[in-house]
C-alpha cells in the first residue's frame, strides 16, 4: 500500500457514522474518534499542511466550530497564520458578514477582516463539504474582505449532497481538496 494509501484507510477508519442527522438517509460524520487518536490526528494535519505548502497559501481560514479544532494545527505546522470565520454574532470587534440560503431558511458568518490582508493567499479548512453553502460563502467573504483564495481543503467531501457543483463557480479555479470522499 502507498503511504497516501494508509493514510486515507486509517482516517476513514476513525470517522464515526451517526444516524440521527435530519436529512432522511445521511450520515452524521463524527470525528471526534479521530481528533482522540493521535497517529490519526497528525497524519491528518500533515496532509493539510502538505496541501497549504503545495497551493501557496499565507493564511488559514477555519470554519466554526470543527474547522477551528484542524485548521489551527494546521496554520502551526504550516508557519502561516489563523483567522476564524465564525456565526454571526460571535466575533467581538468589527465584522464583514456574509449571508447565505440553507435547505430551509438562511445563516450568516463573520469574520475580522482587518486580519485578512490584499497580499493573503487563503486555504480555507473544515472537516466536512456537504451541501457546500458555508464553503461557498466563506470564500465569498474572503474575497469581499482583499484576500485572494489558494483553496478549500476539506477532510471529507460528501458527494452526493453536491457541493463540489455549488462550490467550484465562486472558486473561479481554485483548487478543492477533499482528502476523503464518500
Ligand atoms: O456544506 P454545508 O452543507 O454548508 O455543511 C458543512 C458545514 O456543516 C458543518 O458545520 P456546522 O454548521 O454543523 O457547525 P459546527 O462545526 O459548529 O458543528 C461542517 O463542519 C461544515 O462547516
Ligand atoms: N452529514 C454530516 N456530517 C457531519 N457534518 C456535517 N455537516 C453537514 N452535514 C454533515
Amino acid at each position: 500500500m502507498t503511504e497516501l494509501a494508509e493514510v486515507t484507510t486509517l482516517l476513514l477508519s476513525r470517522i464515526r457514522d451517526i444516524p440521527d442527522h435530519p436529512e432522511p438517509g445521511v450520515m452524521f460524520k463524527d470525528i471526534t474518534p479521530l481528533l482522540a487518536d493521535p497517529v490519526a490526528f497528525t497524519a491528518l494535519t500533515d496532509a493539510l499542511a502538505d496541501l497549504v505548502v503545495r497551493h501557496g497559501a499565507t493564511k488559514i481560514v477555519g470554519l466554526e466550530a470543527r474547522g477551528f479544532i484542524l485548521g489551527a494545527p494546521v496554520a502551526v505546522r504550516s508557519g502561516v497564520g489563523f483567522v476564524p470565520v465564525r456565526k454571526a454574532g460571535k466575533l467581538p470587534g468589527a465584522t464583514l458578514g456574509q449571508a447565505y440560503d440553507l435547505e430551509y431558511g438562511s445563516a450568516e458568518i463573520e469574520v475580522h477582516a482587518e486580519d485578512l490582508s490584499r497580499d493573503d493567499r487563503v486555504m480555507v479548512i473544515d472537516d466536512v463539504l456537504a451541501t457546500g453553502g458555508t464553503a461557498e460563502a466563506s470564500v465569498q467573504l474572503i474575497r469581499r474582505a482583499g484576500a485572494e483564495i489558494a483553496g478549500v481543503s476539506v477532510l471529507m467531501e460528501l458527494g452526493f449532497l453536491g457541493g463540489r457543483a455549488r462550490l467550484e463557480p465562486a472558486l473561479e479555479g481554485a483548487p478543492l481538496e477533499a482528502l476523503l470522499r464518500v
